[in-house]
């Protein structure tokens, strides 16, 4: 069996890929996988360290007024679409998978034309442009949300499956996750997703500046491209760093949020899915500009269950999320409804769920 996987640009689209592939690997231990990405986004790094091959191709997005950057993006569509269709035909998979992000659009859309079997993955309940366009496609349709059932017009391809994620979040123990991550106090993990948030950097900074030593401590990731400037920043203040950690990426999220007491993050839905898997409370962060601003609907989903406090990114300022990690981890009443709402929210199939869909796709017994 050969499968070829395609999503990237993000920690979001990218994960998801690597859930599957592990999957489709533990049925099918013979199963060659090959990634498609491009070397600009986090995929050409996070896929190799999860021991998959990846071939990169070029792509663009285009804009919705004619410019030059439009041609120039056309241009680099069509040389993306011969490069996929030149790496489809080389490898001959069964299967083209694809979990979003610019970069699936050219694979996915090569694919259903050559006459291969094809299955998009949507994380978020309002779905990106690529997989709204691919969806006129392929054969299947995996979405994470009920709610996003209505926006797309395809509805006999479509099946709700939930987020895949990395077993590991199922799988690490509280003892395990707390020996790597040792601490005296209670234990805050803040992410702002995988490529980090500029806002949530400010503000975490600005709190531990003015109060570096609290009743807890601070595990910071900062993203990669941010970490520099804002250690830069801190060279003035010793003591920030002597009762916190702050790193610019978490390579084992699943030790770190199974070890943390409360997580802080943004509200990209993978990270949401995997708090649920582990059953934490949060403090979620939508950052304000995401497409349809979809990382609202996320997060005031998990409010309403009770497993989430929701903070407008217009809103944050650095006394107010102190008070909030305050409230929260003082309340050991409340901070255990929150962890149970969170693990109640969870849905453990997806991935197994999503295997299904492709396995049903190929004919295989
Ligand atoms: C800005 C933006 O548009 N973000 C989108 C992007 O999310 P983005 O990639 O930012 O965020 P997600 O929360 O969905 O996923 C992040 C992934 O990266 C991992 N991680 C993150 C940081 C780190 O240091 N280490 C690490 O391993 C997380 O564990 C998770 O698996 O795709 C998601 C899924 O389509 C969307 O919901 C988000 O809205």
């Amino acid at each position: 069996m050969k499968v070829i996987i395609s999503g990237g640009g993000t920690g979001g689209h990218i994960y998801p890929a690597i859930a599957i592939a592990n999957k489709i690997k533990e049925k099918h231990p013979k199963c060659q996988i090959l990634f498609i990405g491009t070397s600009a986004g986090l995929e050409s790094d996070i896929v190799p360290k999860a021991g998959y091959e990846i071939k990169t191709i070029t792509v663009s997005y285009l804009r919705r007024k004619i410019s030059l950057h439009n041609l120039k993006s056309a241009g680099m569509l069509l040389k993306g679409l011969w490069q996929a269709r030149k790496i489809i035909k080389d490898f001959h998979p069964d299967v083209v998978i694809g979990t979003g992000g610019f970069v699936c659009g050219p694979v996915v859309y090569m694919a259903s034309k050559l006459g291969i079997k094809t299955l998009i993955h949507e994380q978020n309940v309002f779905p990106g442009i690529t997989n709204k366009i691919l969806g006129n496609y392929v054969d299947k349709i995996a979405i994470s949300f009920e709610e996003a059932q209505k926006y797309f017009k395809q509805k006999n391809k479509l099946v709700v499956t939930g987020n895949p994620i990395r077993e590991e979040f199922f799988k690490v123990t509280s003892q395990e996750a707390k020996s790597r991550y040792k601490s005296e106090r209670p234990l805050v993990l803040i992410v702002g997703g995988s490529g980090g948030s500029v806002s949530i950097n400010k503000t975490v900074i600005d709190m531990l500046v003015k109060h570096p030593k609290n009743s807890f401590e601070i595990l910071l990731v900062t993203g990669k491209k941010h970490y520099k400037e804002l250690m830069e920043k801190l060279s003035q203040h010793e003591e920030v760093l002597k009762y916190n950690r702050i790193i610019e990426y978490m390579e084992d999220m699943p030790y770190a949020l199974k070890a943390c007491d409360l997580i802080i993050c943004s509200a990209g839905a993978i990270t949401i899915t995997e708090i649920n898997a582990v059953g934490k409370p949060s403090i979620l962060i939508p950052k304000a500009y995401t497409a349809e601003n979809h990382q609202e609907y996320n997060a005031r989903a998990l409010e309403a269950r009770g497993a989430a406090f929701v903070i407008k990114e217009e809103e944050l300022e650095s006394s107010r999320l102190l008070n909030k990690i305050k409230e929260v981890l003082h309340d050991s009443k409340k901070l255990q409804s929150m962890e149970k709402a969170s693990l109640d929210a969870s849905k453990k199939l997806a991935t197994e769920d999503i295997y299904e869909e492709i396995r049903k796709l190929l004919g295989i017994k």
